[in-house]
């Protein structure tokens, strides 16, 4: 590539994440509404400034588990593995996936989170008494939102959606990942690594060697809230088609749309599909996310008023417990919402898939004459 005159120089990916909706929470309360509705509907994806969340909370967080990460492995240990609550190393799920992380899985009830993970480990226990009051504040955060979104959506009940959050059985959970620092002399020895040193615009979307931290999927709950130190490496996937690197921002919080979301507005939001590559500090990255979900037994189908008959219902109703069943018996990048379909899609064969299974042949017969 020839060199370039400063201006004309235009670092895609660079470009891209500038776009990225940045909210400012303590702006007009109508502004911010339509601002959130329309970054769910084209990115499933925002940030949020002056969100109100005091970092004392997340500094101790921080602090706390930063030396629960430093511990022997034999003492984690005793904290795992999560099921499904507690310490988990390289092991994502319960389907085989794995990442160059460890982390913590805890309640993200305020009520129950201590409760929960006192008979787990006594290491747990301590941090958890901080989280408690964080969750607690990200629960009113999220409900905030929904209640934000829903004014957008001009929806009949104002409170429908968040009340799925504040339910005194709401099943959020929280958790904080632990991405150890890349080890930088494999890219003197192994080219493989060539990723750290190409150009931004190329990278994210080309790389094919870089290191995954947390492979791609979507969450399952409705709404996500993630922070992160200053350490990069979360990119989520536009709806055109191309990884977005976020730049880390301690003092933003990131607002990811989950599968739930997606089914309660008829798919107007699509979940963010997002990763996090593990491959650009010599600094670990760690990041603390809030996955805010109603209670195992809450009833989720489209809203009414999402739907009409130029927008029919593309989901069967399903409980929460339905879908998080779901979500654990497939893969991390599992497309788990299909499941619940009101008329699954045909299936076919992609390019390398081939010859036609005669069960997948069957299957195709039986939805045409549906
Ligand atoms: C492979 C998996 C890990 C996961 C459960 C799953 O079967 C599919 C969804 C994954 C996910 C993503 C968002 C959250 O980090 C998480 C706790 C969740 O609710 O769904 C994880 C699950 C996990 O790590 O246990
Ligand atoms: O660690 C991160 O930054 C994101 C992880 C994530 O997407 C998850 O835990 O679901
Ligand atoms: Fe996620």
């Amino acid at each position: 590539m020839g060199v370039q005159p400063p201006n004309l120089v235009c670092k895609k990916e660079t470009c891209r994440a500038s776009k990225v909706p940045t909210i400012n929470l303590s702006m007009d309360r109508s502004v911010v509404s339509q601002q959130i509705l329309r970054a769910c509907e084209e990115y499933g994806f925002f940030k949020l400034i002056n969100h109100g969340v005091s970092n004392a909370i997340v500094s101790m967080i921080e602090e706390e588990s930063f030396d629960f990460f430093a511990k022997p492995a034999s003492e984690k240990q005793q904290a795992g593995p999560p099921n499904p609550f507690g310490y988990g190393c390289k092991t994502i799920g319960l389907q085989g996936d794995t990442g160059d992380l460890e982390y913590l899985l805890l309640e993200g009830n305020p009520s129950s989170v201590s409760q929960k993970s006192k008979p787990i480990s006594n290491d747990l226990q301590i941090i958890s008494g901080v989280v408690s009051e964080y969750v607690q504040a990200l629960r009113g955060l999220t409900c905030d939102i929904l209640d934000l979104v829903a004014e957008g959506l001009c929806l009949g009940d104002k409170s429908v959606l968040s009340r799925l959050i504040k339910d005194v059985e709401s099943d959020a959970v929280f958790r904080v990942n632990h991405y150890p620092p890349f080890d930088q002399t494999p890219k003197v020895l192994n080219p493989a690594h060539k990723f750290q040193t190409e150009d931004a615009d190329t990278s994210a979307n080309n790389d094919e060697s870089s290191r995954v931290g947390f492979g791609e999927h979507s969450d399952p709950q409705i709404l996500t809230i993630l922070r992160s130190n200053d350490v990069g490496g979360f990119q989520f996937f536009s709806q055109e088609g191309f990884w977005i690197p976020i730049p880390p921002n301690p003092a933003e919080l990131c607002v990811i749309v989950g599968d739930t979301f997606q089914a309660l507005t008829n798919d107007r939001f699509k979940s963010a599909r997002h990763r996090v590559l593990a491959n650009s500090s010599n600094k670990p990255r760690l990041s603390m996310m809030y996955f805010g979900a109603p209670s195992l037994n809450a009833r989720i189908c489209p809203l009414p008023e999402m739907v009409s008959s130029h927008n029919p219902t593309l989901y069967k109703p399903f409980t929460w417990c339905e879908l998080k069943k779901a979500a654990y018996s497939l893969r991390l990048a599992g497309q788990r919402l299909d499941l619940f379909n009101s008329k699954p899609k045909l299936w076919a064969p992609t390019p390398n898939e081939g010859m036609i299974d005669p069960i997948f042949e069957a299957w195709n017969l039986r939805l045409q004459k549906e």
